[in-house]
Formats: C-alpha cells, structure tokens, sequence
C-alpha cells in the first residue's frame, strides 16, 4: 500500500499548476503539503482524489493487490476546497448523512459521532441546525464526516484554515488520533506552527514545482542553521556589512539590525569579534531554526533560480 506521484503535470490553458512533480507517500503517515498561494496545492489534491485528471504523469496508488490512478472513493475521507454541508439540517442530520453515504452502520456512527463531537466539543450542538453554527464550528463537523466511515486515506484541503488557535489545537489532536487508528493523512496547510507539531513528511510546492520533499527530521537537519539575531544600538553603516559579506549570510532587517545564518562550521566565537567592530552591542538572541523560516528561504531561493533562468 503506497501512494506514488511520477513526473506530474497540470495545465490550465497557459497556466501551469503542477509540473513534473515526483514523490511518495508512506502508509500511516501524516504529510503535509505546503506552499504560497497559486503553488498548486489544490490542483495536486483534486487529481489525487480523481476530480480532475493529470495532463502527463502519473498517480499510482497500490491497495490491497489493485492499482488505482486517483485514490477511490470508498477508501477516501475528504474535506474539499471548497466546503459544502446542509445548512437547513442539523448537525446530526449531516453526520447521518455522510455516515450512510458510506455505509456506517447505525452503532457505529453513534459511537463515533459522539466520540469526535466530545473530541470538538460540539456535543451540544448535536440538534442545532448546522447555519447555527460559527464558520469555525462548521468546519469541525465537516471535518468529522470526512472520517466517520474511517477511510484509509484522508484528503484534507487546507484544515486549519478560519479556525482560531484553540481550534487549531483541537484538528492537531483530531489528526494525530487519525494516525494513531492506521490512517494515512495528506493535508495542505499555510500554518507552520502546525505542520511542525505533526507532519511526517512534507512537500513544498512553488509555482507548481517541488521546492523541498522529504522527512520533516531530514529537512531540520538539511537547514540545520544558526541564527542569530544581533540590535545595535545605532545605524549599522554599509562598510561595516562588507566584515561579513564574504563569509556570512545575512539579513539587513532594520538600520540598527541584523539576523546572521550560521553554518554548521561557523561558531558565534568566530562572529562576535566581527561584531563587536561594527558597534555597540544592545542585544544578541539565538533562534533556532522555524519550517516558518525554512519554507521562507526555500522559496525566495526558488525564485530567485527562477528569475535568473529567465532573464538568461
Ligand atoms: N480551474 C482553473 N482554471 C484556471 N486556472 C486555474 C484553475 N485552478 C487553478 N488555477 C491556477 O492554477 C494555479 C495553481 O492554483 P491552485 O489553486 O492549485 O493553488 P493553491 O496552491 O491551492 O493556492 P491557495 O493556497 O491559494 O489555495 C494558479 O495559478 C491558479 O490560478
């Protein structure tokens, strides 16, 4: 059982959404799709869940002995782009409703309808109407009948989105607990804080292509960079920036300051003599590196690749 993407395209007339995109996707785990808007994301997500067919390349999920082209829909839990439940109904009458869509048997979807409820804290709301609900509270119960029939598969476009932070807490425990019951979750997400506490794996897209893939642990350590953070207490002048520029990446956040990327050869004894030369010191922190960070440098490197190819 492993989901395999080859060499991946998308176009929409002259737009290219995904291009020449490979990777795998292990069984049980949880893998996070990242990427600025526009990247692709959803385009990706709609052929795997075979709602729109790739232009080249392929999809190659193997289960239980039959290859499939798109993951199918009885071994599939979705949450869609975008979202679509019965306003009119009631909680409960929505759950019902995809439950038996799937064919839950009456035991079970009480069971866990009131176990993710609890889990989301909605079991009073069971009997409201769903347009009763806030947007946030909306997206919970999408959310749970996108896996009451528990699917091996789970396809979730962008989860956390309009949920306030205790809420986001809330989708990290729910996701984690789908992991923990064998299901294998690919999400997309704009919320590093988030990916970081949970991913497995991830893939980073931009302009359609693959930035970064792989272990989130392997990419820590790929990007395994110091930072420090260095405020002067005056204007950092332009002659004292050329100390570092032959041997240091750095940024000029502010006049009076600087982040400095450490490699892993470079040490802060080495730097702070540089420093020191440059001005009065007012405060110096060490921050460890963020996927935040990571996922920024990523791209902005991408583009800048990108610009340079086109302008050669
Ligand atoms: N149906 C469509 N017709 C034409 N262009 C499209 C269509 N769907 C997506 N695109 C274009 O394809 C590119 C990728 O869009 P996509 O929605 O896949 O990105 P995304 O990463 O999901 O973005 P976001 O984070 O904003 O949701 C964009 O340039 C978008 O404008």
């Amino acid at each position: 059982m492993s989901l395999r993407i080859k060499h991946l395209e998308k176009h929409y007339n002259s737009v290219t959404a995904v291009s020449q995109l490979s990777f795998d996707v292990q069984p049980g785990e949880i893998f996070a799709l990242l990427g600025p808007n526009g990247a692709g994301k959803s385009s990706l997500v709609k052929m795997l869940v075979g709602f729109t067919h790739p232009d080249a390349g392929s999809i190659e999920l193997l289960e239980d002995g039959n290859r499939y082209a798109a993951i199918p829909s009885h071994l599939l839990g979705y949450l869609p782009e975008d979202r679509g439940l019965y306003p009119e109904k009631t909680v409960k009458q929505n759950l019902q409703f995809f439950a038996r869509l799937h064919g839950v048997g009456e035991r079970d979807f009480t069971a866990r309808c009131q176990h993710w409820l609890t889990k989301f804290n909605l079991s009073e709301r069971v009997n409201a109407p769903l347009k009763s609900l806030s947007k946030g509270n909306q997206q919970k119960v999408q959310l749970i009948t996108a896996i009451l029939h528990k699917p091996k598969w789970v396809i979730l476009d962008e989860p956390f989105s309009g949920l306030d932070p205790i809420n986001q807490e809330l989708v990290v425990q729910f996701l984690a607990e789908l992991r923990q019951q064998g299901m294998t979750v690919l999400l997309s997400a704009h919320q590093m804080a988030m990916v970081e506490k949970l991913a497995d794996s991830v893939l980073l897209l931009n302009k359609g292509q693959s930035v970064l893939y792989g272990k989130l642990g392997d990419i820590f350590s790929a990007y395994n960079r110091n930072i420090i953070d260095v405020s002067f207490t005056q204007t950092v002048e332009l002659q004292h920036l050329t100390l570092l520029s032959d041997d240091y990446q750095f940024t000029h956040q502010a006049p009076t300051q600087l982040s400095i990327s450490l490699s892993q050869t470079q040490t802060l004894n080495q730097l702070l003599p540089l420093l020191l030369q440059m001005g009065d010191i007012r405060e110096l922190k060490n921050q460890s590196q963020s996927l935040h960070a990571i996922y920024l440098q990523a791209v902005a490197e991408h583009n800048a690749c990108d610009q340079q190819g086109a302008t050669v």
